[in-house]
């Protein structure tokens, strides 16, 4: 085997998160855009996207946290499976997510390491890698959307309530209020004090966030914690940066 160096001229990247499929249309190294879609219920071929292939013969390379949804390409003609053991971070455990390593390296190779990276997603992740691109290590926990739906499937009384668009009152005299304040003040005062953590053992780091509620988890770290919320750098490609690295490197038969 052979390491490319090179993209193809035209590919997808799919990026199959636990809420939705995220894609990237490249030309080269060039990521000209982005969109979601919903998971599939049938194979794409089943679905009829076999124009996918026919019409646009374009190379697809796809990553996957959900191994049902990942199942559904299998024999999807021109699938590559970007995998865990070709990505280029020393220290990796077999059970972590490709997301948040194609995230940390992506944001990494862009931005410079020593990386932590934020993905503000289905779960709520911390990954940090250091200036000799090792995995430190990281945090999962319910992402802003699953502890808000969480409190309101769980218990008898407890409505679902709607990201507020501000901070809310810390102290608050009724219950949706009540339920934003506890939630949202548990996480930011969580990620400060993990971003506080991170930056005590590597001063030098950047930090970087991804994820579909990263604009509302930074509207209430900045309100909250300007000074922290300025270290942050907004970075929602950071998977497709991640992917792109390693479709260049993929390795083919020589
Ligand atoms: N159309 C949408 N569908 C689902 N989630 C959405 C949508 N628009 C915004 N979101 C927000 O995005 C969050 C999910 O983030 P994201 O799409 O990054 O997660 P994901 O697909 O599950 O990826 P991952 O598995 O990596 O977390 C949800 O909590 C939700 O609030
Ligand atoms: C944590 C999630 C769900 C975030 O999408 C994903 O990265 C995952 O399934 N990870 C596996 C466990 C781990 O990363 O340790
Ligand atoms: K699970």
């Amino acid at each position: 085997m052979m390491k490319l160096r090179s993209h193809p001229r035209n590919w997808l990247g799919l990026m199959i998160g636990n809420s939705r499929l995220h894609w990237g249309k490249f030309q080269g190294e060039t990521l000209v855009e982005t969109w979601e879609t919903q998971h599939l219920n049938q194979s794409p071929l089943e679905m009829g996207w076999s124009w996918l292939n026919q019409i646009s013969p374009v190379p697809l390379f796809i990553a996957s946290v959900v191994p049902e949804q990942m199942q559904l390409w299998q024999n999807y003609p021109k699938a590559e499976i970007i995998t865990l053991e070709q990505l280029p971070l020393g220290g990796l455990y077999p059970t972590l997510g490709i997301d948040r390593g194609l995230a940390v390296l992506g944001a990494g190779n862009q931005l410079g390491f020593p990386m932590l990276v934020i993905d503000a997603g289905t779960a709520l992740t911390l990954t940090g890698v250091n200036q000799n691109r090792q995995l430190i290590g990281g945090a999962i926990l319910p992402g802003l959307g699953l502890q808000f739906s969480c409190v309101a499937n769980r218990t008898a009384t407890l409505p679902q309530v709607a990201f507020p668009e501000s901070l809310p009152q810390r102290w608050s005299l009724n219950t949706s209020e009540a339920i934003a304040s506890g939630i949202i003040y548990s996480i930011i005062a969580g990620l400060r004090e993990f971003i506080a953590a991170w930056c005590q053992e590597l001063p030098h780091s950047k930090i970087s966030i991804t994820g579909g509620d990263r604009i509302p988890l930074m509207t209430y770290l900045n309100s909250q914690y300007p000074e922290i919320a300025g270290l942050i750098l907004d970075t929602p490609e950071a998977i497709f940066w991640g992917m792109s690295a390693m479709v260049r490197d993929r390795n083919v038969p020589s």
